[in-house]
């Protein structure tokens, strides 16, 4: 089914065109997949693979302390592409002194997009429409940064059209999901008949090495990411008894939180990419997430109350859970979805947030979403950054409808 298309009477004005060229109705997600690595690391034997593979089995004071973060976690297994196979191929990965961006960047830019299309392929079979009826792809990873950036190759992967519009977002780190899903609710809003295939996927790869004495975030980095990708599609005006829309997106904004540059901070170096994440990093989203959302809340006029929403907050760790669920006087459970997916899967960055999102449906597919209406999607990354999404339970979620 070919996209509606954009139509003005002959002799329009400017504005009429432009009145013609928009959706009707609010963006939605209309399907969500995932997709991970095979290989997968419980996080009970994860000390003891990353010391083994990376040759440091003689800092053991850094050894227990990976341990005792892994049990503070919330996670009980990663899947990755890292693997003592790799490790063997590429002994220069363990030491972030010598030069092997150029080797990552290979792996990677080919390992990614393929996650991409796994994820992706899922997304567009529950959808129900032929790939070719993607109009606008928007692919985040940090991942494999070289031009024709991955996108080009997701794109044939999945045989989308020759005018499929790509953009691709690099960078955003653990906010790339929720930036990418703004960016396809303005795309479907504005062009009647989009249908957009958000695509967010990252590996470890890129920033996996050694230990080392007084970087304790490399330890930190290290207990907490994993590798995954996620799809969703975004689109308006739901074509009956075809497509079906499971979250309308009210309302999306993005913050920056002031004076916070250094807090969480990614680089490209030889070695691969270098991170740094601040100690106070659960503290200070604790103390601004409520501002956001009362934006948000109040832009599209909704006297919401906290407890009665339901949550797709980035799980970029279990201390950034427990502090904003406290900082907001949610019940503990408010954010299980969150705490499901860092259990089940670890951080996997900016695809973290498709994941809360296909969990939520899940779990509202199985109570019959009775009362649910209003949520709120949050990410976190660099900057830093907090993106905020304002989701409605759609027809699709809804028994009897
Ligand atoms: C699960 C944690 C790590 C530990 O649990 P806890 O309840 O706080 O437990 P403790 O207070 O006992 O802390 C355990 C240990 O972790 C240490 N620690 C606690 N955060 C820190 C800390 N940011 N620095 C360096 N030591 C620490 C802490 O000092 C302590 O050390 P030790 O006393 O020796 O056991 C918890 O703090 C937590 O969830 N922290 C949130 C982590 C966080 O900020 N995530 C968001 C940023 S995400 C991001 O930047 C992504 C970058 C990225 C990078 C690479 C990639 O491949 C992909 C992405």
């Amino acid at each position: 089914m070919a996209p509606v298309p954009a139509t003005a009477a002959a002799g329009s004005s400017t504005r009429e065109i432009r009145r013609a060229q928009r959706a009707d109705g609010p963006a939605a997600v209309l399907a969500i997949g995932t997709a991970n690595p095979e290989k997968c690391v419980t996080q009970d034997e994860y000390a003891d693979f990353y010391f083994r593979i990376t040759n440091s089995d003689h800092l053991p004071e850094l050894k227990d302390k990976l341990s005792r973060i892994c049990n503070k976690s919330g996670i009980e297994k990663r899947f990755m592409y890292v693997s003592d196979e790799l490790m063997e191929a590429h002994p220069e990965f363990a030491d972030r002194h010598l030069p092997s961006l150029d080797a990552r960047v290979e792996i990677a830019s080919k390992n990614v997009p393929e996650l991409a299309a796994a994820a992706s392929a899922k997304a567009i079979a529950e959808w129900g429409r032929p790939a070719t009826d993607i109009t606008h792809l928007i692919f985040s990873t940090y991942s494999g940064v070289k031009a024709p950036s991955g996108d080009r190759l997701l794109a044939s992967l999945l045989g989308l059209r020759p005018t499929v519009s790509r953009t691709v977002l690099s960078l955003h780190g653990c906010y790339g999901g929720g930036r990418a899903l703004q960016l396809a609710k303005e795309l479907a809003e504005n062009n009647r008949g989009a249908r957009v295939l958000v695509a967010c996927a990252e590996s470890t790869l890129i920033a996996f090495y050694g230990p080392e004495v007084g970087c304790n975030d490399i330890i930190v980095g290290q207990a907490l990411f994993g590798d995954g990708s996620g799809a969703v599609i975004v689109g308006a005006d739901p074509v009956d008894a075809v497509e079906r829309p499971l979250f309308e997106m009210a309302f999306a904004s993005q913050t920056t939180i002031p004076d916070s540059e250094g807090a969480i901070t990614m680089q490209y170096m030889k070695g691969g990419m270098d991170y740094h994440i601040a100690s106070g990093v659960p503290e200070m989203l604790a103390g601004n997430v409520e501002r956001c959302l009362a934006h948000a809340f109040d832009s599209v006029g909704v006297a919401a109350k906290w407890k009665d929403l339901f949550w797709a907050v980035h799980p970029g760790g279990r201390r950034i859970l427990d502090l904003i669920e406290e900082a907001l006087g949610l019940e503990n459970g408010a954010m299980a979805a969150s705490r499901q997916v860092l259990s089940e899967f670890g951080n996997m960055s900016g695809t973290t947030v498709i994941f809360v999102l296909n969990e939520l449906r899940r779990r509202f597919e199985a109570d019959g979403a009775e009362g649910a209406d209003w949520g709120a999607l949050m990410a976190f990354g660099p900057g830093v950054t907090v993106e905020t999404v304002l989701l409605r339970v759609a027809s699709g979620l809804k028994p009897n409808q």
